[in-house]
């Protein structure tokens, strides 16, 4: 479908922010800053054919893997390293100037006060939060409710910026987005423009997806990565426990590539993850049910929400592990807008 015309000179975001862009402040360093200090433009161009766009990613690499590049040297690793080094202060800050870093992160609304307030504000950048809960408990609600939240401008509890969904079970409805941009009053197509979508359909497809975002985020400024389910796929892909080592080890990877993207754009990552039945939970336990994933997963997202159903629409959020965060519980519903508070 072509894009209406109001987007063709605008678009939403710049619409409803034109007047609020000095908030922005670009988080990298572009790869093509490498040029500047002596790299030549053919082996800028080989590590962007890899999927590097930023110096800030380039550093989360390992010389080990740089070297794997094809055309990249041993001696061109470490000419382009010092080069980006010299780029970026890396290495160990103040707690101070991490404080001033962490202002950087922005908090998107869930569309429930009372879940945000749980949250210390919505949902976090520049970290993983997680939601898991039985089928129906409201994660890929949550998750909708966020592709059109992300868009509003900061002050309205938003995140000004664009979304990516990686999609593995084939739940995303763009007819879901309809209503949920009509009730925070903003135009349903220009939001639907501002989501990229992707079905994955394999482990490794999922994986390649989120090598080819770098590209777009390094262009475009993105404030949220969904990936729904994030298990589902390594469940399949991975059967028995002969495999399981594996699908951990490459589990792990895809989750410490969701960390890196976090970090080097400053983007909300969320990812639901399912739950199994505990065996080991033991008979005093009245559901005994924990997030797949195991240890790999615990360690990876930042911030972990449990939820679960409660009467009616209703829902109920629990934080299950979170480093700054009380423990506590938010009800919330779930409506043809997305997620509210209930009312009384
Ligand atoms: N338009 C709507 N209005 C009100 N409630 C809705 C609407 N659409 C979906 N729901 C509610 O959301 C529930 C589905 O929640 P959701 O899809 O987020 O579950 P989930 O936790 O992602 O489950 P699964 O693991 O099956 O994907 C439905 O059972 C329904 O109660």
């Amino acid at each position: 479908m072509a894009p209406s015309k109001q987007y063709d000179e605008g678009g939403q975001l710049q619409l409803m922010e034109a007047d609020r862009v000095e908030e922005e402040e670009e988080c990298f360093e572009s790869i093509d800053k490498l040029i500047s200090q002596g790299i030549n433009s053919g082996d800028v161009k080989k590590l962007q054919d890899a999927g590097i766009y930023t110096c800030n990613g380039l550093m989360m690499h390992t010389k080990k893997s740089l070297t794997g590049i094809k055309g990249l040297s041993e001696a061109k690793v470490d000419k382009i390293c010092e080069a980006a080094e010299k780029l970026l202060s890396q290495g160990f800050m103040t707690g101070s100037d991490l404080l001033i870093k962490r202002k950087s992160v922005v908090r998107i609304t869930t569309g429930s006060q009372a879940l945000d307030e749980l949250l210390g504000g919505g949902i976090e950048t520049l970290c993983i939060t997680e939601a898991f809960g039985e089928f129906r408990s409201g994660k890929t609600q949550l998750a909708h409710t966020l592709c059109v939240s992300t868009q509003l401008p900061l002050h309205m509890h938003g995140g000004n910026g664009k979304v990516a969904y990686i999609d593995t079970e084939g739940t995303f409805r763009p007819e879901r987005i309809v209503p949920i941009a009509e009730r925070f009053g903003m135009d349903a197509n220009a939001v639907l423009d501002n989501i990229i979508y992707a079905r994955a359909y394999t482990y490794e497809h999922q994986y390649n997806l989120l090598l080819g975002l770098a590209a777009k985020m390094a262009e475009e400024p993105f404030r949220l990565l969904i990936v729904d389910s994030v298990i589902a796929l390594f469940r399949v892909d991975f059967s028995g426990r002969g495999e399981l080592a594996e699908r951990q080890q490459k589990l792990a990877q895809m989750l410490s590539r969701l960390t890196k993207i976090a970090e080097e754009f400053n983007v909300a990552v969320y990812i639901t993850n399912q739950v199994i039945a505990d065996p080991g939970g033991g008979m005093f336990i009245t559901d005994p049910k924990k997030p797949a994933g195991g240890h790999v997963l615990a360690h990876a997202a930042t911030i972990r929400l449990m939820l679960r159903k409660s009467k009616g629409e209703q829902r109920v959020c629990k934080i299950f592990d979170a480093p700054n965060l009380p423990e506590g519980e938010a009800v919330f519903q779930i409506t043809t807008g997305g997620l509210m508070d209930v009312k009384d």
